[in-house]
């Protein structure tokens, strides 16, 4: 039996981890923060020195690294290497460097491999969130959500959420993370051509999730 999941991607702070946490606890779903992973990926490969201007060094680290992720929405869990890495993967450094390693082929292929075979684990379905998922790593999803927001109301609640760090800084950072996170070779953040796109800058987080709800709704129980 194939697994029922709703793939949700899109640009960086677009709201993205709460709209599929919040789907995945209003439905029974598991939930798999996809972004998490890269970041643990990125947070090992520091801890290695690996060199992070050196795709060839990214690519062989990287094969040794081990990625665990708990997938209850109430309490997601992110380890690697056995270490909990739920607070270091949001550090400035894991964010400066993340794209880097999400660019690399190989690490792609390895986070993909291991995102699908936590997919198939998921009895009750799931929702997946990151930038690929309904492109590459679920094409056949039951239902795919592109979720974006204003660059600026981005910007404003990823500085509410850094404790009011500086706003213009962390535009600036967001738009270069996501001209890297687009432009890639490998899988690009890119919105699927079945997916549905939802703007959520004026409308709150709970409004947001009832929209995607309903769109589930609407495939369980066609009209
Ligand atoms: N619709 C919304 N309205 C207001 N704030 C939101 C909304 N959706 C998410 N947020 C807030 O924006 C911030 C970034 O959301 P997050 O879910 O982490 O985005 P992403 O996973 O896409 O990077 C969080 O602080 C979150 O609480
Ligand atoms: N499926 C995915 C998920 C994330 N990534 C990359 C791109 C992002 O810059 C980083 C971190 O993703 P994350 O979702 O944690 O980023 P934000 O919370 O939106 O800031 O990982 C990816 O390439 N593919």
């Amino acid at each position: 039996m194939t697994t029922f999941v709703i793939a949700v991607d899109g640009p960086s702070g677009s709201g993205k981890s709460s709209t599929a946490r919040g789907v995945a606890q209003r439905l029974g779903l598991a939930y798999l923060d996809t972004g998490a992973m890269y970041r643990a990926m990125t947070w090992a490969l520091l801890q290695r020195g690996t060199d992070l201007t050196d795709a060839d060094a990214i690519a062989r680290d990287a094969e040794d690294v081990v990625i665990v992720s708990g997938t209850d929405p109430s309490d997601p869990t992110i380890e690697a290497d056995g270490t909990d890495v739920a607070l270091p993967i949001r550090s400035s450094e894991v964010t400066g460097s993340v794209s880097l390693v999400a660019a690399v082929p190989h690490v792609r292929e390895l986070l993909v491999q291991l995102q699908r075979s936590t997919i198939a684990a998921a009895e009750q379905g799931i929702v997946v969130e990151g930038r690929d998922i309904g492109s590459t790593v679920a094409p056949d999803a039951t239902v795919k959500v592109f979720l974006v927001a204003d660059a600026a109301a981005r910007a404003a609640r990823r500085t509410a959420e850094l404790g009011g760090a500086d706003a213009a800084a962390t535009q600036e950072a967001l738009a270069r993370r996501d001209h890297i996170d687009s432009t890639r070779t490998s899988s690009p953040l890119a919105k699927a051509p079945d997916a549905v796109e939802i703007d959520g800058t004026h409308h709150t987080l709970e409004e947001v999730v009832d929209q995607v709800v309903a769109l589930v709704e609407q495939v369980r129980e066609p009209r």
